[in-house]
């Protein structure tokens, strides 16, 4: 976004050298005009004797053929010459559809007002000012063409309506065209407001799934563990390896299920500016293994990725040391650092980390048994881990990682580790993963909760769905 910011000042100066462009073209226009006007009034005085001319007939055909096409021509390459310069600065529709998806996002799951937003309102601060109807009228037409977004297409046409009407807009006929579709496609959908859904809706046609509530709630720090349920977990001084007998870890225990631990100060502030300046280089954006472990890029995870080698530098080598001393467990089949970067609406829909047995995994070494995810930023709003079946939030405090394992001791999946990234409303988030593998680690799993306390339920997917 950054880039896109200052890609804003070309694209600016490259519109003006346009519009200069197209003034010379209306000059150019006028004095053609003048000329055809002096032409055609030539012709009109004796048209007879004027087309029995084969000179004057011919030029006839010319202004009403080729000198049409000319303009034209001049015009669109006028255009074009604009367009050409502008096109590789310029994002794809397809990034306004996602950002139009990350807004409704964050809209939902912190319960932001439409109102509020259109106001440049967020969390009671004046953040931007308020929207232009134009503003809103993209904003519900690319609504339209998203799943699950019907409640606001109405919320941003209400909204429109008003700015319309308090500012006196005029549309073009392009836009009465797109008000024309938000308005059918208003009278055609059912409804629910995201807000006040607390439960599974039953019939919902704009069916958040029990997941997706159940995880927007734990982004809003709601339905969390109680007060009983959290007595147990401990704060406390962790010392597995002869490094950590001198110098203690500092961990919060946040489940004691999955193992579930947070390691406070863990990495520094210098070794943080270090692992992003590596992958600011290198980050893209991120896929996800779906299903048939097919490489796609979804609106189900939105934030880019860099993957750091060990031998690139002597930090990344010092971090795989590092989780190896923590965790106890062994780093050889372990995969390589990954860095990932989150912008505003940033997110990653609820998912395991590990591939699961009914599915089968293609790694050689084994499944991913645990996960380390180092937070190399604070984010300001929102941007939490949340585990909506261990009901945990970890909020993203730099110098902090959560460490949890995804498999059972039984080497079974643990289900209840399903967990996922809330968008970021304001701020920018950075961590970092480290993927530890079954193999070369069938004498070490220690257990990093004080008490391993195996739970009497059966762990089927039921449990968790
Ligand atoms: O960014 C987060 O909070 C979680 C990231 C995550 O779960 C993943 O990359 O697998
Ligand atoms: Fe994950």
């Amino acid at each position: 976004m950054e880039k896109l910011a200052n890609d804003e000042a070309i694209i600016l100066e490259e519109f003006e050298k346009f519009v200069n462009d197209l003034e010379n073209e209306m000059n150019y226009l006028v004095r053609k005009l003048n000329i055809w006007i002096e032409e055609h009034k030539h012709a009109m005085k004796d048209i007879i004797k004027y087309i029995t001319n084969p000179i004057n007939s011919l030029l006839l055909i010319k202004r009403t053929t080729v000198d049409v096409d000319l303009i034209h021509s001049r015009l669109l390459s006028t255009f074009y010459r604009f367009k050409q310069k502008i096109a590789k600065l310029q994002p794809t529709t397809e990034d306004f559809s996602g950002a139009v998806d990350g807004l409704l996002r964050l809209q939902s799951i912190y319960k932001l007002q439409t109102s509020d937003i259109v106001n440049g309102v967020i969390d009671g601060e004046q953040v931007s000012e308020k929207m232009k109807s134009h503003d809103l009228l993209s904003i519900a037409t690319h609504a339209m063409t998203l799943e699950k977004r019907n409640f606001f297409i109405d919320e941003y046409s209400r909204e429109l309506k008003r700015s319309i009407s308090e500012n006196g807009d005029e549309f073009d006929e392009i836009d009465q065209q797109h008000l024309y579709h938000l308005e059918l496609s208003n009278l055609n959908t059912t409804k629910i407001n995201p807000y006040s859904m607390n439960d599974f809706p039953k019939n919902g046609i704009y069916s958040l799934e029990k997941e997706e509530i159940l995880y927007s709630k734990m982004c809003r720090k709601e339905g969390l563990k109680s007060p009983k349920e959290s007595a147990a977990l401990k704060c406390r001084y962790l010392s597995i390896s002869a490094f950590s007998k001198i110098a203690p870890y500092k961990i919060e225990e946040a489940d004691h299920h999955s193992n579930l631990v947070i390691f406070h100060e863990i990495i520094s502030d210098s070794e943080i500016e270090i692992l992003k300046n590596i992958s600011r280089q290198k980050l893209t954006r991120g896929e996800i293994y779906e299903n048939d472990l097919q490489r796609a890029k979804t609106f189900k995870r939105v934030a880019k990725v860099a993957w750091l080698k060990d031998e690139e530098s002597e930090v990344v080598s010092r971090i795989s040391k590092r989780v190896e001393d923590m965790t106890g467990l062994s780093m050889k089949t372990a995969e390589d650092l990954q860095v990932q970067n989150y912008g505003i609406g940033g997110h990653y829909n609820p998912h395991w980390d590990m591939t699961l047995k009914r599915d089968g995994h293609k790694w050689t070494n084994g499944n991913r048994i645990a996960t380390v995810l180092f937070y190399l930023s604070t984010v300001d709003k929102g941007g939490a881990t949340v585990f909506p079946y261990l009901k945990v939030h970890v909020p993203a405090v730099k110098g902090t990682a959560a460490f949890w394992y995804n498999l059972r001791e039984s080497g079974d999946d643990d289900y209840y580790t399903r967990h996922a990234a809330c968008p970021v409303l304001i701020g920018s988030k950075w961590v970092a993963n480290k993927w530890i593998h079954e193999h070369e680690q069938e004498f070490r799993r220690p257990c990093l909760v004080e008490k391993y306390i195996e739970t009497s339920e059966s762990e089927t997917m039921s449990n968790v769905f």
